[in-house]
C-alpha cells in the first residue's frame, strides 16, 4: 500500500455520546478500486463524510493526496473537494433541470470553461456512462438506473482524481446493476480514477474491486485482495461472503441476559 491516495489511520467519531467509529485505519492505493464492506449503520457513509472534510475526527486523521483533510482551511478543502467526485442512493440531481444542465451546473460553477467547450464535455461524460442520446430529457423521465448513470457522468464532471460511491447497486434491478458495477470498474481505468465503494452488497463488491475492508464495529475487522475473499478461512469474511446470520456479527441486538429480562414477566402477573 505504499502509493496511498487515502490513509486514514485510528480514526475515532461520535455522534454526540455514540461513537460509531473507533480507529479505523485503512489505506486507498491510487488507482484500485476499493470497496468498504459493512451491515448497515456501521458508519461506511460516516467514513467518506470524513474523506470529503464534512466531518471532523474525534481523533485520528484522514490525509487525501498527502493533505491531512482536517488542517485545511476553506479554500484550500474547497480545492481538494473539487478533486472528488461523489455518487450516492438518493441521486441528487436537480429534478427542475435537464440532463445536459445536471452535467454541466458543476462545470459552469467551478470553471470559466465557454458553453461550446462545456457543450462538448457534457456530451462525452454522458458518452462515458452510454446516456448521450438522453441529454435533453429530464431526470424526472428517467429509470432509477438510468438516474445514477446521470449521477455517475455528473461525479466525473470535473475530472476527478478521486470518486466515492455510497450505496451504488442498492435498489436496482439486475441488468442495471450490472451496468452500474461495470462503469465503477471502467472508467476507473480508463480515466485513472481511484475509487472507494461503499456497500453492504458483497456479491458485486467482490466482483468489481480489487481490494475490500469489513468494517464492524466502528473497526476494520478484516481485508485482503477481493479475488482472495470467497475461499477465505477469517470468520468475518465467510460470515459477509456467505450471507450467514451466525457469526461474529451477532444476530441480537445488544441486551441484558435473558433470565433478568424473563423475570419482569411474573412479577407483573
Ligand atoms: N447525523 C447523525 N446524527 C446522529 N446519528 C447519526 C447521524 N448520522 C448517522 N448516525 C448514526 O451513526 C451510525 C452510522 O451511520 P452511517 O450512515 O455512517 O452508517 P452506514 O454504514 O453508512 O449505514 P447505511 O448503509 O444504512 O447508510 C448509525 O447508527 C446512524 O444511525
Amino acid at each position: 500500500m505504499g502509493d496511498a491516495l487515502v490513509e486514514i489511520r485510528d480514526l475515532h467519531f461520535a455522534y454526540g455520546d455514540r461513537a460509531v467509529l473507533r480507529g479505523v485505519d485503512l489505506a486507498i492505493p491510487r488507482g484500485k478500486v476499493v470497496a468498504i464492506l459493512g451491515v448497515s449503520g456501521c458508519g461506511k457513509t460516516t467514513l467518506l463524510r470524513h474523506v470529503g472534510g464534512q466531518l471532523v475526527p474525534a481523533r485520528g486523521s484522514v490525509a487525501v493526496d498527502g493533505q491531512v483533510v482536517h488542517t485545511l482551511d476553506n479554500k484550500a478543502l474547497y480545492a481538494l473537494r473539487r478533486k472528488m467526485g461523489m455518487m450516492f442512493q438518493v441521486s441528487g440531481l436537480f429534478s427542475d433541470l435537464s440532463v445536459f444542465d445536471n452535467i454541466a451546473y458543476p462545470m459552469r460553477e467551478h470553471t470559466d470553461l465557454p458553453e461550446d467547450v462545456i457543450h462538448d464535455l457534457v456530451l462525452m461524460k454522458l458518452h462515458a456512462v452510454g446516456l448521450r442520446g438522453a441529454h435533453g430529457l429530464r431526470t424526472s423521465e428517467l429509470s432509477g438506473g438510468m438516474e445514477r448513470r446521470v449521477a455517475l457522468a455528473r461525479a466525473i464532471a470535473l475530472d476527478p482524481m478521486l470518486i466515492m460511491y455510497d450505496e451504488p447497486f442498492a435498489g436496482l434491478d439486475p441488468i442495471s446493476l450490472n451496468t452500474i458495477a461495470n462503469l465503477i470498474r471502467r472508467l476507473n481505468d480508463a480515466l485513472g480514477l481511484t475509487s472507494i465503494v461503499v456497500t453492504y452488497d458483497v456479491s458485486e463488491s467482490l466482483k468489481v474491486a480489487d481490494y475490500v475492508y469489513f468494517l464492524h464495529d466502528g473497526v476494520v475487522v478484516a481485508e485482503g485482495e477481493a479475488a482472495a475473499m470467497q475461499t477465505s478461512d477469517d470468520p468475518f469474511v465467510r460470515q459477509f461472503v456467505h450471507a450467514q446470520p451466525d457469526g461474529p456479527v451477532a444476530f441480537q441486538y445488544p441486551s441484558r441476559p435473558y433470565p433478568q429480562e424473563l423475570e419482569l414477566g411474573p412479577r407483573g402477573r
